[in-house]
């Protein structure tokens, strides 16, 4: 079996060389392989610095390639730091400009191998935080490695004996950027290799793949939904990131359907209708449009995103969308703009599933550096199911707690500051915080649901708290039939069988029921 993932490591290893050999040698000497368990790869960089650029520029590749061979969902567990006996590639290894630590200091808690200490006489500690890229392009200058994006062409390194540039037109290659200039608004860390693919998000992980040209069937438009802090807005920067570097003169718009909205009045208000227009449908090569839900009701700038849609679209540009629903739930949207939305794949993002909860927690924990054992991974993972956001900001918090406190952070510890900012448990809630949840979600009042109104949306609303009732609390049916209006255990029963179906079968309800699970917080 050992053998096998050696295998398939090396064809991983190969394919991705093969797009860029003199870069990869630069930066693979830097990186050893140390093994594949159960779809992780185990790598360590040399330093903070390689392992970033290597996630960032080559791991996309090399992932995909594994995954697309073995149908895994692939992770990549770094170390960093240390001797490397058996480097991946044996380019120049030496890295003279260490930019500053990625995080602030109070964030920085691995007990791990200190990364930027100045060792070569390079104190970064006066370089300001956005010091990364001009570091990266010291460095490719220096040693002739930089980005990977140069449609077909390479950074040299110095002992390259490849011919120059081809492209005439294109100034001496040391004075030309390393990497494009940052596309406003995009997070860099927001890339397809700090995504972590799971059941819940693998189809919207696939889509926005293939939208990025990364193969598979492209769907134009790609809209992707799902609920707040699942992904959404990683997914789109990353296919935003990686058309950059693979594509540098496309044209890529990132706007949140807020900014559009702005950007439109003050158009409007300044008499620029032409230079927006010209923006969105002429000088555009990708679109990407955040939480297109708040174009709601917002008549003349959905008419205006009708039209740049149209030109896009007809141009076979890709375009991409999120939203925090379905394009059908989409409230006070024009028909036409609804259902082109669903022309093209509409890709939902679920909760993530406990897995996939652990392997995040893992993958930010390893890139702000901070020291996790495996129970409290388990512990947050089991206990924090709302969304990756809150997972993220639990782990941010507990690390700049246990900074201040000089405290490990182990299960004691977790299992306390959880307790301390946790509402009231779900647990406690009863059958009256359950029904006033639903009737608040569902805009309702708490006698509706003990009435014997049978009107389809208040029954729904009664059969939901029922099912919600019977998930969470641990009441009999007769019991729950005395609570919802004196009403026979067999009701009870067939509401929750009801609601139990729906849920598997029917979206809309599932985000219902997710939405309503998220206020109510989690049972454990
Ligand atoms: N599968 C994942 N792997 C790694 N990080 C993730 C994953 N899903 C979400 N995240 C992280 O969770 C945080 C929230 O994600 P994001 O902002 O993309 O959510 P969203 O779906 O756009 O939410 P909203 O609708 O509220 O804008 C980000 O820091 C993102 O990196």
């Amino acid at each position: 079996m050992e053998m096998q993932h050696d295998t398939l490591w090396n064809e991983a290893v190969a394919f991705t060389r093969a797009k860029s050999p003199a870069s990869f040698e630069q930066w693979f000497s830097g990186v050893q392989f140390d093994g594949m368990t159960d779809g992780i790869v185990s790598l360590r960089a040399r330093d903070e610095f390689v392992r970033e650029w290597v996630d960032q520029h080559f791991l996309p590749t090399l992932v995909d390639y594994l995954r697309s061979q073995t149908g895994w969902s692939v992770q990549v567990a770094w170390s960093v730091g240390g001797h490397l006996e058996r480097p991946v590639a044996f380019g120049v290894p030496v890295s003279p400009v260490r930019p500053r630590a990625l995080v602030p200091d109070s964030r920085r808690f691995s007990q791990g191998p200190a990364t930027y200490n100045g060792s070569n006489g390079s104190n970064g500690s006066d370089m300001r935080d956005d010091t990364r890229l001009d570091a990266a392009a010291n460095y490719a200058r220096a040693y002739g490695v930089g980005d990977e994006s140069h449609e077909g062409e390479e950074f040299q390194s110095p002992a390259s004996r490849r011919p120059p540039p081809r492209m005439e037109s294109r100034p001496e290659k040391l004075e030309k950027p390393v990497t494009p200039p940052p596309l406003e608004g995009l997070n860099p860390k927001y890339t397809f290799g700090n995504f972590v693919v799971g059941p819940s998000n693998q189809l919207a992980h696939a889509a926005a793949i293939a939208a990025a040209g990364g193969g598979g069937p492209r769907h134009n438009p790609l809209f992707l939904c799902g609920g707040t802090g699942l992904g959404k807005t990683h997914l789109v920067h990353a296919v935003a990131h990686r058309v950059r570097e693979e594509r540098p003169s496309s044209r890529i718009l990132y706007v949140s359907a807020e900014k559009f909205v702005n950007e439109f009045v003050q158009s409007l208000q300044e008499g620029r209708m032409n230079e927006f227009r010209s923006r969105y449908r002429d000088r555009c090569d990708l679109l990407l449009v955040d939480d297109i839900q708040f174009l709601a009701s917002k008549t003349q700038t959905q008419e205006e995103f009708f039209h740049a849609f149209n030109a896009l679209h007809q141009g076979d540009k890709q375009i991409i969308v999120t939203s925090d629903k379905y394009p059908q739930q989409l409230e006070r949207m024009e028909e036409r703009l609804v259902s082109r939305f669903s022309w093209g794949l509409v890709a939902d993002i679920q909760g993530p599933e406990l897995e996939t909860r652990v392997a995040i927690l893992r993958k930010k924990a390893q890139m702000e550096q901070i020291e996790l054992e495996g129970e409290v991974v388990l512990y947050l993972a089991q206990t924090i199911r709302s969304n990756v956001r809150e997972l993220e900001g639990t782990l941010i918090r507990l690390a700049a707690k246990s900074s201040l406190l000089g405290r490990q952070i182990d299960l004691d510890f977790a299992r306390q500051e959880l307790a301390a900012t946790a509402g009231p448990r779900a647990s406690e809630a009863g059958v009256d915080d359950i029904q006033r949840v639903v009737c608040h979600h569902f805009k309702l009042r708490t006698n509706d649901l003990l009435s014997k109104d049978r009107h389809k949306s208040i029954a729904f609303a009664r059969h939901v708290a029922m099912y919600l009732c019977k998930q969470r609390l641990k009441c009999s049916f007769p019991e729950l039939g005395r609570a919802f209006g004196n009403r026979d255990h067999t009701t009870v029963m067939s509401a929750v069988r009801k609601v139990e179906h729906l849920r598997a079968s029917d979206p809309e309800v599932r985000a219902h029921l997710e939405a309503l699970e998220r206020k109510l917080g989690t049972n454990d």
